[in-house]
């Protein structure tokens, strides 16, 4: 792979922080070096002693005086090392990449850790991104990859989808249109990278099947592609017979992979990690010692002392309660569709993630019954336009989220959402 094509000046440009050098340096260093180097705060100045964090199943996590300093000092750019361990080890499990055991200059794995997978994301597109370029992403597709993307001034190309996911004829179709050799002349405009959502896609619930995934893969080949593979959903899917992901696949070393641990042990402590060819996640790191220095050693410390107690195998017991739990809010949310939607709205039973897509019949643009209406009767929704990559274009859909309602309150939702609509038809005539 000929990495340098796919960064743009910006990131090009990027150098090695010196002071952050030298900490990552510090940081890793025996008690006998002295350091005389780093602006860091002493921690022996900070109010915060000790903690000690109840499990839900009784047990305890303490954070004792020594691992508190740690915790509430500055650390490595890339993660606490510790972390990056776990993180390759569940990695090499779950995925077992290719390039792991590649050289650094063949796109061997790397990960770094950022501050939830919106970080990793937009620090990726703003690595990849020049004005004009074309971008293939799926459509419709997260409205935070949307705001991310556009005011890099790229043109938004959005291949159609179904339930299983992007579908690889509509993308050959669109990649039709430049030739696979044009690809090292920038002029040409080919486009250098396809963003996709595998598993529970935030809208539509699609999951991409093994075969479609295989077909993608063999096309971002042909077009010297880098596939970015957002994958916040991968542990909340239903059925026991995974797709491989496309990290799994990837000999080239053309995948980056945006994993989250917002859906499984905590949103609100913001870590995420990116895994992907050391080239481009280097470029990751340099942006990181400019901009956020480093995502919360606290969380990332929390985050590590859970999993080394639990270890992969209790991860992953964990990960088991987690999808029991969204299969059960997916079972009744559908329930109370068939139930209240029936006859007036389509849909169709996701196999992961946390969101229903509901397609309104004979409504073009649910913009305003969701923003106006439904607000008006109290019932919270997001019109499918906020999808869309250009959001004046209109939806018929609506995006239904299960992931906090209780299987009452979603029934009562939906049920509102139904006299809304019914209500509509009646003053349509
Ligand atoms: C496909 C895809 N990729 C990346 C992310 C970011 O997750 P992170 O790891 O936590 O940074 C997400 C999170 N999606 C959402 C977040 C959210 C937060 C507050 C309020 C509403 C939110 N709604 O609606 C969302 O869809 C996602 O769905």
């Amino acid at each position: 792979m000929n990495y340098a094509r796919f960064i743009n000046a910006l990131s090009a440009s990027r150098r090695d922080s010196p002071i952050r050098t030298l900490t990552d340096i510090m940081l890793s260093s025996p008690p006998s070096v002295i350091s005389l180097a780093g602006g860091v705060p002493n921690p022996d100045t900070f109010p915060f002693k000790s903690a000690r964090i109840t499990l839900s199943d009784g047990t305890e996590i303490d954070i004792g005086s020594a691992l508190m300093k740690r915790a509430l000092q500055y650390s490595a750019t890339s993660g606490v090392p510790e972390l990056i361990v776990w993180l390759k080890d569940l990695q090499k499990k779950l995925h077992n990449p290719p390039t792991m055991a590649y050289s650094p200059d063949k796109g061997k794995m790397e990960i770094c850790v950022t501050t939830g997978s919106q970080e990793g994301l937009s620090k990726v597109f703003e690595m990849l991104v020049s004005p004009g370029d074309n971008v293939l992403l799926d459509a419709p597709t997260y409205a935070g990859t949307i705001a991310a993307l556009k005011p890099l001034g790229c043109n938004l190309i959005g291949v159609p989808t179904d339930k299983h996911g992007m579908i690889p004829q509509a993308l050959k179709d669109i990649l039709s249109k430049w030739r696979p050799e044009d690809a090292a002349t920038p002029d040409k405009k080919n486009p250098k990278f396809l963003y996709t959502i595998p598993n529970g896609c935030n809208p539509t619930g699609a999951t991409l099947t093994t075969e479609r995934k295989i077909e993608i893969y063999q096309l971002a080949q042909e077009y010297d592609l880098i596939i970015i593979e957002d994958d916040p959903y991968y542990f909340l899917q239903f059925n026991k017979d995974r797709a491989p992901s496309f990290l799994s696949m990837d000999i080239d070393g053309r995948v980056i992979r945006a994993d989250s641990m917002s859906k499984t042990l905590s949103s609100g402590l913001r870590i995420g990690y990116l895994s992907g060819p050391k080239p481009l996640i280097d470029r990751i790191f340099v942006h990181m010692q400019a901009s956020t220095l480093h995502t919360s050693t606290f969380s990332q410390i929390l985050i590590l002392e859970l999993l080394n107690k639990w270890g992969v195998e209790g991860f992953m017991e964990h990960i088991e309660g987690v999808i029991k739990f969204y299969r059960t809010q997916r079972d009744a949310m559908l329930a109370s569709a068939d139930k209240w939607l029936t006859g007036l709205a389509e849909w169709h039973s996701p196999s992961a993630g946390m969101f229903l897509w509901i397609k309104i019949k004979d409504v073009a643009d649910t913009y305003k019954m969701i923003m106006q209406k439904a607000v008006s009767k109290e019932i919270l929704l997001v019109p499918g336009s906020a999808f869309n990559l250009d959001s004046a274009v209109s939806s018929s859909y609506v995006r239904a989220s299960f992931s906090l309602s209780s299987p009452e309150q979603m029934d009562e939702g939906l049920k509102r959402l139904a006299s809304i609509i019914i209500e509509e038809r009646n003053a349509r005539g």
